[in-house]
């Protein structure tokens, strides 16, 4: 891959799609092949960037305003890779991390109506050069990912219970997220692979797996280099 040391994957998608669940099978699946695996998430992975989540996903900042709420995404994204992100990739470790960069693309740059510039520049900030190497976005309509997140909360359809403050939002912006990740795919078709959400959870780890494996250093490889 892209860098001497670990490997950097990002999983990315609307609400609902699956990522935490494909997350947890594929560090499994690695961890089963001799790979040193590291899972985390944005916002949050950091005990830093998890105090400014509670505060983003609970509506606390919402009266900020979308540019307040897109910096304090960013400045929690800065914690993380810097306190550990960066540190477990220098020591060869495969990080698979719940959103990254590409949320905040969509998410306030999209759907927050905010100026592409003044996101490009707070991502350039907040990331200091260190890009995934792979991302999977997960795709399906926005209608079935938010009964999913409803189902998982124990919400009856139409209600909106727990869920919290992006969950709650318009239907109509789910949907030009889904576009907004699809988009983001298309114009970069290196780093980005889009995988159907929709089939069960067995079909879509294989699908997943087949498209990260081939990207990592042999372990075998690595554990005679760094024993030599
Ligand atoms: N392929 C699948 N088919 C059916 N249900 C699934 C599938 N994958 C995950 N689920 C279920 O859908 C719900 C949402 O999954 P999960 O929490 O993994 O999604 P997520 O993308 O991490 O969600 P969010 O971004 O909202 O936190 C969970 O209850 C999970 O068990
Ligand atoms: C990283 C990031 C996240 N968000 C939003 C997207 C989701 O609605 C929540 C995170 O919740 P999850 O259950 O952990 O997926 O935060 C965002 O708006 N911008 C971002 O950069």
């Amino acid at each position: 891959m892209t860098r001497d040391g670990g490997v950097f994957v990002t999983f990315e998608g609307g609400e609902g799609v699956g990522k935490s669940t494909q997350i947890r099978r594929l560090a499994e699946a690695l961890t089963r092949r001799g790979h040193d695996v590291m899972i985390t998430r944005e916002p949050g992975g950091s005990p830093g960037a998890e105090a400014v989540r509670h505060v983003l996903l609970s509506g606390a900042a919402q009266a900020g305003g979308p540019r307040f709420e897109a910096i304090l995404f960013a400045a929690a994204r800065s914690d993380h890779v810097e306190e550990v992100i960066r540190p477990a990739l220098d020591a060869g470790r495969v990080v698979l991390c719940d959103r990254f960069m590409d949320s905040s693309r969509v998410y306030q740059g999209v759907t927050g109506d905010l100026d592409p510039d003044f996101i490009a520049a707070l991502e350039r900030v907040a990331i200091n050069g260190l890009r995934p190497d792979c991302t999977i976005i997960f795709d399906m309509p926005a209608e079935e990912g938010l009964e999913r997140a409803r189902a998982r909360a124990g919400i009856p359809a139409g209600a909106s219970g727990e869920l919290d403050r992006f969950e709650r939002e318009d239907i109509e912006l789910h949907r030009k997220r889904r576009d907004g990740f699809l988009d983001i795919a298309a114009a970069d078709p290196e780093r980005c692979h889009v995988v159907d959400a929709r089939p069960a959870p067995a079909a879509v780890a294989a699908m997943v797996l087949s498209i990260v494996e081939p990207r990592l250093p042999d372990p075998a490889l690595k554990a005679g280099r760094g024993g030599a």
